[in-house]
Protein backbone atom coordinates (compact mmCIF):
# COMPACT_ATOMS: atom_id res chain seq x y z
CA UNK A 1 0.00 0.00 0.00
CA UNK A 2 1.23 3.59 -0.83
CA UNK A 3 1.23 6.49 1.67
CA UNK A 4 -2.09 7.91 0.77
CA UNK A 5 -5.25 7.81 2.89
CA UNK A 6 -7.94 5.08 1.86
CA UNK A 7 -11.19 5.96 3.41
CA UNK A 8 -14.35 4.05 2.69
CA UNK A 9 -17.60 5.23 3.55
CA UNK A 10 -20.50 2.23 4.02
CA UNK A 11 -23.91 3.72 4.60
CA UNK A 12 -26.23 1.11 6.83
CA UNK A 13 -29.27 2.78 7.83
CA UNK A 14 -28.84 6.33 9.68
CA UNK A 15 -25.39 5.16 10.39
CA UNK A 16 -22.73 6.58 8.02
CA UNK A 17 -20.04 3.66 8.35
CA UNK A 18 -16.35 5.44 7.88
CA UNK A 19 -13.44 3.04 7.49
CA UNK A 20 -10.39 5.30 7.03
CA UNK A 21 -6.67 3.59 6.58
CA UNK A 22 -3.94 6.22 7.15
CA UNK A 23 -0.28 6.06 6.53
CA UNK A 24 0.57 5.64 10.57
CA UNK A 25 -1.66 2.75 10.99
CA UNK A 26 -0.67 0.65 8.77
CA UNK A 27 1.88 -1.62 10.10
CA UNK A 28 0.18 -2.21 13.64
CA UNK A 29 0.06 -6.41 13.59
CA UNK A 30 -2.93 -7.24 15.75
CA UNK A 31 -4.85 -10.83 16.78
CA UNK A 32 -8.88 -10.51 16.36
CA UNK A 33 -10.76 -12.77 18.35
CA UNK A 34 -13.16 -14.68 16.11
CA UNK A 35 -15.15 -16.86 19.08
CA UNK A 36 -16.94 -16.57 22.18
CA UNK A 37 -18.21 -13.58 24.62
CA UNK A 38 -14.78 -11.97 22.96
CA UNK A 39 -16.02 -12.20 19.28
CA UNK A 40 -14.30 -9.05 17.69
CA UNK A 41 -12.00 -7.95 20.23
CA UNK A 42 -8.88 -7.14 18.59
CA UNK A 43 -5.42 -7.44 20.19
CA UNK A 44 -2.80 -5.24 18.83
CA UNK A 45 0.81 -6.93 19.44
CA UNK A 46 3.17 -4.23 19.87
CA UNK A 47 6.35 -6.95 19.03
CA UNK A 48 7.07 -7.97 22.51
CA UNK A 49 6.17 -11.71 23.73
CA UNK A 50 2.42 -11.84 23.98
CA UNK A 51 1.03 -14.57 26.01
CA UNK A 52 -2.50 -16.11 25.06
CA UNK A 53 -4.04 -18.01 27.60
CA UNK A 54 -6.90 -18.77 30.56
CA UNK A 55 -5.36 -16.60 33.03
CA UNK A 56 -6.48 -13.02 33.68
CA UNK A 57 -2.87 -11.54 33.23
CA UNK A 58 -2.37 -12.76 29.99
CA UNK A 59 -1.31 -10.45 27.39
CA UNK A 60 -4.59 -11.88 25.84
CA UNK A 61 -7.30 -13.78 28.12
CA UNK A 62 -9.34 -16.13 26.33
CA UNK A 63 -12.09 -17.37 28.86
CA UNK A 64 -12.39 -20.65 27.40
CA UNK A 65 -12.03 -24.16 29.25
CA UNK A 66 -10.59 -25.55 26.03
CA UNK A 67 -7.85 -23.04 26.34
CA UNK A 68 -4.60 -23.94 28.84
CA UNK A 69 -3.91 -21.18 31.16
CA UNK A 70 -1.21 -20.31 29.18
CA UNK A 71 -1.71 -21.46 26.09
CA UNK A 72 0.22 -20.11 23.31
CA UNK A 73 3.04 -17.22 22.77
CA UNK A 74 3.56 -14.48 20.01
CA UNK A 75 7.12 -12.75 19.32
CA UNK A 76 8.49 -11.03 16.70
CA UNK A 77 11.56 -12.30 15.34
CA UNK A 78 13.14 -9.87 12.89
CA UNK A 79 10.12 -8.81 11.06
CA UNK A 80 8.04 -12.50 11.44
CA UNK A 81 5.51 -12.45 13.77
CA UNK A 82 6.67 -16.11 14.97
CA UNK A 83 3.82 -18.42 17.18
CA UNK A 84 4.70 -21.13 19.62
CA UNK A 85 2.57 -23.27 21.67
CA UNK A 86 3.49 -23.59 25.23
CA UNK A 87 2.59 -27.17 26.08
CA UNK A 88 -1.39 -26.83 26.07
CA UNK A 89 -3.48 -29.58 26.58
CA UNK A 90 -5.42 -28.83 23.30
CA UNK A 91 -3.18 -27.70 20.92
CA UNK A 92 -2.21 -24.68 18.71
CA UNK A 93 -3.56 -24.88 15.28
CA UNK A 94 -2.48 -22.36 12.41
CA UNK A 95 -5.15 -23.13 9.38
CA UNK A 96 -6.36 -26.30 10.96
CA UNK A 97 -2.93 -27.82 11.37
CA UNK A 98 -1.59 -28.70 14.43
CA UNK A 99 2.08 -26.63 15.28
CA UNK A 100 4.92 -28.86 15.70
CA UNK A 101 7.01 -26.67 16.38
CA UNK A 102 7.40 -22.48 16.55
CA UNK A 103 5.74 -20.93 13.36
CA UNK A 104 6.10 -17.75 11.35
CA UNK A 105 2.68 -16.04 10.95
CA UNK A 106 1.59 -14.73 7.71
CA UNK A 107 -1.56 -12.06 6.74
CA UNK A 108 -5.05 -13.34 7.39
CA UNK A 109 -3.50 -16.72 9.43
CA UNK A 110 -6.96 -18.79 11.06
CA UNK A 111 -4.84 -19.40 14.70
CA UNK A 112 -7.14 -21.94 16.57
CA UNK A 113 -6.39 -22.56 20.91
CA UNK A 114 -8.82 -25.53 21.47
CA UNK A 115 -12.08 -24.60 20.60
CA UNK A 116 -11.55 -20.67 19.87
CA UNK A 117 -10.68 -19.19 17.10
CA UNK A 118 -8.08 -15.97 16.28
CA UNK A 119 -6.95 -14.23 12.89
CA UNK A 120 -3.84 -12.86 12.80
CA UNK A 121 -3.38 -9.72 10.60
CA UNK A 122 -0.16 -8.24 9.58
CA UNK A 123 -1.62 -4.57 9.29
CA UNK A 124 -4.36 -2.42 9.29
CA UNK A 125 -6.98 -2.97 6.11
CA UNK A 126 -10.39 -2.97 5.90
CA UNK A 127 -11.17 -6.28 7.53
CA UNK A 128 -9.62 -5.39 10.26
CA UNK A 129 -11.33 -1.95 10.50
CA UNK A 130 -15.00 -3.22 9.23
CA UNK A 131 -14.47 -5.88 13.23
CA UNK A 132 -13.43 -2.72 14.75
CA UNK A 133 -16.47 -0.97 13.88
CA UNK A 134 -19.15 -4.32 14.12
CA UNK A 135 -17.20 -4.64 17.77
CA UNK A 136 -18.14 -1.23 18.56
CA UNK A 137 -21.69 -1.45 17.70
CA UNK A 138 -21.65 -4.69 20.02
CA UNK A 139 -19.93 -2.99 23.20
CA UNK A 140 -20.64 0.81 23.02
CA UNK A 141 -23.99 2.13 23.52
CA UNK A 142 -25.27 4.07 21.51
CA UNK A 143 -27.55 6.55 23.60
CA UNK A 144 -24.25 7.58 25.72
CA UNK A 145 -21.70 6.48 24.05
CA UNK A 146 -20.01 4.98 26.55
CA UNK A 147 -19.61 0.92 27.01
CA UNK A 148 -23.03 -0.95 27.02
CA UNK A 149 -24.22 -3.21 30.16
CA UNK A 150 -22.79 -6.38 28.68
CA UNK A 151 -19.84 -5.12 28.31
CA UNK A 152 -19.48 -2.78 31.52
CA UNK A 153 -20.50 -6.60 33.02
CA UNK A 154 -18.00 -8.71 31.27
CA UNK A 155 -14.96 -6.14 32.07
CA UNK A 156 -16.04 -6.09 35.36
CA UNK A 157 -15.40 -10.06 36.06
CA UNK A 158 -12.63 -9.95 34.64
CA UNK A 159 -11.37 -7.33 36.89
CA UNK A 160 -12.77 -8.96 39.94
CA UNK A 161 -11.32 -12.34 38.72
CA UNK A 162 -7.81 -10.54 38.07
CA UNK A 163 -7.87 -9.10 41.38
CA UNK A 164 -9.40 -11.89 43.51
CA UNK A 165 -5.64 -13.58 41.58
CA UNK A 166 -3.40 -10.89 42.52
CA UNK A 167 -4.59 -9.64 45.34
CA UNK A 168 -4.63 -6.37 43.98
CA UNK A 169 -8.10 -3.91 44.97
CA UNK A 170 -10.36 -2.94 42.99
CA UNK A 171 -13.25 -0.60 43.36
CA UNK A 172 -16.46 0.66 41.79
CA UNK A 173 -18.49 3.60 41.83
CA UNK A 174 -22.14 3.06 41.04
CA UNK A 175 -24.41 6.50 40.06
CA UNK A 176 -27.45 7.35 39.28
CA UNK A 177 -29.09 11.08 38.21
CA UNK A 178 -30.82 12.69 41.05
CA UNK A 179 -34.83 13.32 39.93
CA UNK A 180 -33.86 12.60 36.54
CA UNK A 181 -37.50 11.60 35.71
CA UNK A 182 -38.59 15.26 36.69
CA UNK A 183 -36.29 16.09 32.97
CA UNK A 184 -38.32 14.16 30.90
CA UNK A 185 -41.43 15.57 32.57
CA UNK A 186 -40.22 19.14 32.30
CA UNK A 187 -38.17 19.09 28.64
CA UNK A 188 -39.38 16.07 27.12
CA UNK A 189 -37.28 12.34 26.38
CA UNK A 190 -34.88 13.89 23.65
CA UNK A 191 -33.62 16.86 26.58
CA UNK A 192 -33.30 13.56 28.83
CA UNK A 193 -31.34 12.00 26.28
CA UNK A 194 -29.44 14.78 25.94
CA UNK A 195 -28.68 14.84 29.67
CA UNK A 196 -27.67 11.36 29.68
CA UNK A 197 -25.72 11.49 27.03
CA UNK A 198 -23.40 15.15 28.15
CA UNK A 199 -23.35 14.20 32.05
CA UNK A 200 -21.85 10.69 31.28
CA UNK A 201 -19.24 12.98 28.88
CA UNK A 202 -18.55 15.34 31.67
CA UNK A 203 -17.74 11.94 33.78
CA UNK A 204 -15.40 10.57 31.21
CA UNK A 205 -12.92 13.50 31.41
CA UNK A 206 -12.80 12.26 35.36
CA UNK A 207 -11.94 8.45 34.98
CA UNK A 208 -8.26 7.78 34.45
CA UNK A 209 -6.94 5.87 31.54
CA UNK A 210 -7.67 2.46 33.39
CA UNK A 211 -10.73 2.51 34.61
CA UNK A 212 -14.02 2.00 33.03
CA UNK A 213 -17.11 3.86 32.21
CA UNK A 214 -20.12 1.49 31.36
CA UNK A 215 -24.27 2.21 30.94
CA UNK A 216 -26.06 -0.21 33.27
CA UNK A 217 -28.89 0.70 32.31
CA UNK A 218 -31.35 3.63 31.88
CA UNK A 219 -29.89 6.82 34.32
CA UNK A 220 -27.63 4.04 35.86
CA UNK A 221 -23.88 4.22 35.36
CA UNK A 222 -21.12 2.13 36.87
CA UNK A 223 -16.96 3.36 36.35
CA UNK A 224 -15.14 0.42 37.12
CA UNK A 225 -11.82 1.39 39.28
CA UNK A 226 -9.25 -1.43 38.57
CA UNK A 227 -6.00 -1.76 41.24
CA UNK A 228 -7.91 1.57 43.43
CA UNK A 229 -8.89 1.62 47.03
CA UNK A 230 -11.90 2.63 48.66
CA UNK A 231 -10.56 6.08 49.70
CA UNK A 232 -9.04 7.07 46.11
CA UNK A 233 -12.38 5.68 44.08
CA UNK A 234 -14.46 7.65 46.96
CA UNK A 235 -12.17 10.79 45.94
CA UNK A 236 -12.53 10.01 42.36
CA UNK A 237 -16.23 9.97 42.71
CA UNK A 238 -16.45 12.94 44.35
CA UNK A 239 -14.72 14.58 41.77
CA UNK A 240 -17.14 13.18 39.68
CA UNK A 241 -19.93 14.17 41.71
CA UNK A 242 -18.93 17.88 41.73
CA UNK A 243 -18.16 17.93 37.90
CA UNK A 244 -21.49 17.15 37.33
CA UNK A 245 -22.47 19.54 39.52
CA UNK A 246 -21.03 22.67 37.94
CA UNK A 247 -21.77 21.45 34.68
CA UNK A 248 -24.52 23.65 32.61
CA UNK A 249 -27.06 21.45 30.30
CA UNK A 250 -28.59 23.90 28.13
CA UNK A 251 -31.68 22.09 26.55
CA UNK A 252 -33.82 23.08 23.81
CA UNK A 253 -37.36 21.62 23.95
CA UNK A 254 -40.71 22.20 22.56
CA UNK A 255 -43.75 24.77 24.19
CA UNK A 256 -47.19 25.61 23.05
CA UNK A 257 -45.15 29.03 22.28
CA UNK A 258 -42.85 27.36 20.43
CA UNK A 259 -39.42 25.94 21.04
CA UNK A 260 -37.30 27.46 23.88
CA UNK A 261 -34.27 26.33 25.57
CA UNK A 262 -33.24 26.39 29.93
CA UNK A 263 -29.99 26.06 31.42
CA UNK A 264 -30.76 22.95 33.42
CA UNK A 265 -28.34 21.68 36.31
CA UNK A 266 -28.12 17.90 37.27
CA UNK A 267 -27.04 16.85 40.14
CA UNK A 268 -25.98 12.48 40.79
CA UNK A 269 -26.26 10.20 43.67
CA UNK A 270 -22.89 7.89 43.81
CA UNK A 271 -22.00 4.84 45.89
CA UNK A 272 -18.40 3.32 45.98
CA UNK A 273 -17.55 -0.15 47.17
CA UNK A 274 -14.08 -1.80 47.54
CA UNK A 275 -13.83 -5.86 46.57
CA UNK A 276 -13.91 -7.46 50.27
CA UNK A 277 -12.47 -11.16 51.40
CA UNK A 278 -15.78 -12.35 51.36
CA UNK A 279 -16.99 -11.12 48.07
CA UNK A 280 -16.68 -14.39 45.52
CA UNK A 281 -18.62 -13.47 42.55
CA UNK A 282 -18.36 -9.62 40.67
CA UNK A 283 -22.35 -9.11 41.34
CA UNK A 284 -21.48 -8.64 45.36
CA UNK A 285 -19.42 -5.75 44.51
CA UNK A 286 -22.05 -4.39 42.46
CA UNK A 287 -24.39 -4.90 44.97
CA UNK A 288 -22.16 -3.40 47.78
CA UNK A 289 -22.05 -0.01 45.88
CA UNK A 290 -25.68 -0.10 44.65
CA UNK A 291 -26.26 -0.71 48.27
CA UNK A 292 -24.04 2.99 49.51
CA UNK A 293 -25.73 4.75 46.27
CA UNK A 294 -29.46 3.62 48.21
CA UNK A 295 -27.98 5.30 51.03
CA UNK A 296 -26.55 8.48 49.07
CA UNK A 297 -30.03 8.85 47.96
CA UNK A 298 -31.51 8.56 51.54
CA UNK A 299 -29.03 10.49 52.85
CA UNK A 300 -30.37 13.98 50.69
CA UNK A 301 -28.97 12.86 46.89
CA UNK A 302 -26.12 15.28 45.53
CA UNK A 303 -23.79 13.38 47.74
CA UNK A 304 -21.47 10.20 47.57
CA UNK A 305 -21.63 7.14 49.97
CA UNK A 306 -19.66 3.87 50.51
N1 LIG B 1 -34.89 10.28 28.34
C1 LIG B 1 -34.63 9.08 28.85
N2 LIG B 1 -35.13 8.73 30.04
C2 LIG B 1 -34.84 7.53 30.56
C3 LIG B 1 -34.02 6.61 29.87
N3 LIG B 1 -33.90 5.51 30.64
C4 LIG B 1 -34.62 5.73 31.76
N4 LIG B 1 -35.19 6.95 31.72
C5 LIG B 1 -36.07 7.58 32.71
O1 LIG B 1 -35.39 7.74 33.93
C6 LIG B 1 -36.39 7.99 34.93
C7 LIG B 1 -35.95 7.35 36.22
O2 LIG B 1 -36.84 7.82 37.19
P1 LIG B 1 -36.85 7.30 38.69
O3 LIG B 1 -36.31 5.90 38.75
O4 LIG B 1 -38.20 7.55 39.22
O5 LIG B 1 -35.80 8.15 39.42
P2 LIG B 1 -35.49 9.70 39.47
O6 LIG B 1 -36.59 10.55 38.97
O7 LIG B 1 -34.17 9.91 38.80
O8 LIG B 1 -35.35 9.94 41.01
P3 LIG B 1 -34.21 9.46 42.01
O9 LIG B 1 -33.38 8.40 41.34
O10 LIG B 1 -34.95 8.91 43.20
O11 LIG B 1 -33.41 10.67 42.36
C8 LIG B 1 -37.70 7.43 34.40
O12 LIG B 1 -38.57 8.50 34.14
C9 LIG B 1 -37.30 6.77 33.08
O13 LIG B 1 -38.30 6.90 32.10
C10 LIG B 1 -33.49 6.99 28.60
O14 LIG B 1 -32.77 6.27 27.92
N5 LIG B 1 -33.83 8.24 28.14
Amino acid sequence: MGTEDTTVIMKTGDHSLVLSLGPSAQRRSCLIVYSGAETGKRYVLDGRATTIGRLADMGVFIDHPSVSRRHAELELAGDVMMIRDLGSANGTWVNDIRLPAPQALKDGDLIRLGKVFLKYYEQENLDVLLHDRIYRMATVDAGTEIFNRQYLVEFLKGEFKLAKLTGRPLSVVYYDLDFFKSVNDNYGHGAGDQVLKESAGVIKTVVRKDDLLGRLGGEEFVVVLPNTVLAVAAELAERMRAAVEAHDFVLAFQTQLGRRSVTHRQTISLGVAQLGEPMQESPELLEAADAALYRAKRGGRNRVDH
